[in-house]
């Protein structure tokens, strides 16, 4: 008679913001569906000296806050029953008897080891798992972003923990391929025959692909400064979005297949040069200013900030791909902290058509448009133009909406929620592999340096606003503008 095997997903840094805020929530979600094998446990490590039952007492206090609605007494305590928790000191190998001990009641189930702590912790982690016994030949290790800080750090993080866990063992998360809408971008682009003939530089004009938060970096200074938005959000985030809008069609979903044509994209990035740097891209940094109606502080008066910190919470580039398909279309990438509103989306600008028989210019503003809305709401609009209805020939913009929260009424998984059932499922589709990260860090590096070269501070931008000027004027130099209609 088959067996359900039982699985431990040990997440480190379990006490901190991305596991109360993300990773618990999304578990409990699961748990809430009967999407968790019965059998499954969460232990939660930190060093905090806590037990079980602290650790419970924190995680419930932290889920009030963060599933707010969402949050079932009844269901938490069942949820509940399935965490346990054991301190580790990632650096000290001896301390990791506890959890050791926690593992050993189940010595031959699945193990999921999730590291959401810095990633200089992730070398450490893995070598004293092995040194423990912990490590099986089916264990799965998830890898927080950004990978290190650039692409050496990012090879030695890959190289110290590939001598433990194989490539196949290795969940790098890139939290942004597990909104439905990007994984709807795959079916739009790939389950129907009527995209791909106009996704190409004949027909498409521009893409734009935004990220804008209204947050700022909030109590993450400390780490964010050493970031910056680069690192934090186009390395991964935003370079992965543009894989899946311009990847040609893989031979099937498969995990390799999906990879292999987005790292192609990712080679065929052109590269910036140091002239690049002054005229294709805009990094800013937010001063004083308004959100939600109320005041907010600058970037600089953030706590955990430098006073003379030249950290940027906004980018803005223009990439292009080398290839047939893309070469000379513009993909304009932009993300932010502190703007005006929260909005991601991907949108793909169409070329007017040659020649107009209703007298109307053939301009950008007439212009057919898909929109692929990720944040606030998922929905892909499609912008025509129509007759307004009446006894003269009129066009009139319209939009072909699908709004996926209409279109299917069940409750629609969260990203984290997503992708770590694939992680317990073993599906690496919507993972990141070594050399599309590494891929990613060598295109970023250049415009990083190029930043650091011209001694120039981040230019500022008001807090509330769509970031600095220079990011209008680096479309405008190509007669286009950003999408802004929220
Ligand atoms: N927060 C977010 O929204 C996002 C975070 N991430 C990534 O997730 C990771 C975690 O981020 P976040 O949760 O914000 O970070 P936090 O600083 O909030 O949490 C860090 C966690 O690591 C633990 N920790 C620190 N040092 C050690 C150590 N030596 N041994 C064992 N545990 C340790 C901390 O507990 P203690 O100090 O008690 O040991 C804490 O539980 C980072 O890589 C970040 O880049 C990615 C996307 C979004
Ligand atoms: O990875 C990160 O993403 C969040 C934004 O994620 P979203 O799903 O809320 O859009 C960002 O705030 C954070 O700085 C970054 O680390």
């Amino acid at each position: 008679m088959a067996t359900t095997r039982t699985l431990d997903l040990v997440i480190f840094g379990g006490t901190g913001d991305l596991a109360m805020r993300k990773l618990l929530p999304a578990l409990y979600h699961l748990h809430c569906d009967g999407l968790l094998s019965p059998q499954a446990r969460i232990i939660g490590t930190a060093r905090d000296a806590l037990d079980d039952e602290g650790y419970r007492s924190l995680a419930r206090q932290q889920a009030e806050r963060f599933l707010g609605r969402d949050f079932r007494g009844e269901d938490w305590q069942t949820f509940a029953a399935r965490l346990a928790y054991a301190p580790v000191d990632a650096l000290q190998g001896d301390s990791f008897a506890a959890l050791a001990e926690q593992l050993a009641a189940r010595p031959d189930g699945q193990r999921v080891f999730y590291l959401s702590t810095a990633p200089g912790l992730f070398s450490a982690i893995s070598r004293h798992l092995e040194a423990a016994g912990l490590i099986g030949s089916d264990s799965r290790v998830v890898l927080e972003k950004p990978l290190g800080h650039d692409l050496a750090s990012s090879r030695q993080i890959n190289d110290e923990v590939g001598q433990y866990f194989g490539e196949e063992q290795i969940y790098r998360i890139d939290h942004y391929l597990g909104k439905e809408p990007v994984q709807n971008l795959l079916a739009l682009r790939f389950g129907n025959a009527l995209f791909e003939p106009l996704w190409r530089r004949e027909w498409v004009r521009d893409v734009q692909i935004t990220v804008a938060e209204q947050v700022g970096v909030e109590a993450r200074g400390d780490f964010y400064d050493r970031v910056g938005a680069m690192r934090d959000m186009v390395q991964n985030h935003l370079l992965q979005l543009l894989c899946i809008v311009a990847m040609e069609p893989p031979a099937s979903i498969n995990p390799d297949a999906v990879r292999d044509e987005k790292l192609k994209i990712l080679r065929a990035l052109r590269p910036f040069t140091a002239g690049d740097v002054a005229t294709r891209s805009v990094r800013g940094q937010y001063r004083a200013g308004a959100s939600g109606g109320q005041p907010v502080a600058g970037y600089l008066e953030e706590s955990g900030i430098a006073a003379d910190s030249r950290t940027e919470t906004f980018v803005a580039l223009k990439a292009e791909i080398n290839t047939w398909r893309w070469a000379g279309v513009p993909f304009f990438l932009r993300t932010g902290k502190r703007m005006q509103d929260k909005v991601a989306e991907i949108v793909i600008n169409f070329r007017s058509v040659p020649h107009s028989i209703f007298g109307i210019p053939a301009s950008p503003l007439h212009a057919n448009r898909m929109v692929i809305r990720m944040q606030p709401e998922e929905t892909v609009d499609l912008h025509l133009l129509a007759k307004q209805p009446g006894d003269v020939m009129q066009l009139q913009p319209v939009r072909l909406n699908l709004d996926f929260a209409e279109a299917f009424r069940s409750r629609r998984l969260e990203a984290y929620e997503r992708l770590l059932m694939d992680v317990m499922r073993g599906n690496l589709t919507l993972f990141v592999r070594r050399d599309e990260q590494e891929a990613a860090w060598r295109w970023v590096e250049p415009i990083l340096a190029g930043w650091d070269a011209t001694g120039e501070r981040p230019k500022p931008y008001t807090a509330g606003t769509w970031g600095p000027a220079a990011s209008s004027a680096l479309l405008s130099r190509d007669g286009l503008s950003w999408h802004e209609e929220i």
